[in-house]
């Protein structure tokens, strides 16, 4: 049985603490010998079944860069993006941790803190604007650190 958590640690931009929990964050995944800079990239390339598109992000410099292009519908978004979203972000966010020991750790000392994306426009994968956000990466962060904790 999990124990309470004691307190909240939030997170969102690149200037504050636990930064490193962003998808934004300097912190590359490999997937099928391919390197994405920013689980950002990841992430926004996997809308998109066109193959040209995705590595557009890939290549692309910022996560924010990569945002933008996710954001496009002039590429028409896999049509099972809904189902399979979450999914792909668990696996990149977990891949992210497992190759990384900085953030590896930083993660594992929050012990049983509940984690929050502090993310004012994103009520899905952030906390949103009123603070009841869903927190879908907070979550996932919380998943991950726990299989980090019971390796
Ligand atoms: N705009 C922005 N700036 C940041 O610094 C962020 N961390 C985020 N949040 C991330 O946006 C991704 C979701 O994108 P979609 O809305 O699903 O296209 C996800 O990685 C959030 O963590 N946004």
């Amino acid at each position: 049985m999990s124990s309470k958590p004691e307190s909240t640690i939030y997170f969102y931009a690149q200037t504050d603490a636990y930064s490193e929990f962003s998808n934004f964050a300097p912190y590359g995944v490999a997937f099928d010998d391919l390197w994405w800079r920013t689980v950002e990239h990841y992430f926004q390339a996997m809308k998109f079944h066109d193959d040209d598109y995705r590595e557009r992000i890939r290549r692309c410099g910022k996560p924010k860069d990569a945002k933008a292009l996710g954001m496009t519908r002039r590429i028409p978004l896999r049509a099972d993006w809904e189902d399979v979203k979450d999914e792909i972000m668990l696996n990149a966010v977990r891949r992210k941790f497992q190759t990384h020991a900085i953030p590896r750790e930083l993660l594992i000392s929050t012990g049983n803190a509940h984690i929050a994306e502090n993310a004012p426009m994103d009520a899905y994968w952030g906390i949103g604007p009123d603070g009841a956000g869903l927190n879908q990466l907070g979550k996932i962060l919380m998943q991950v650190r726990m299989e980090l904790q019971n390796d």
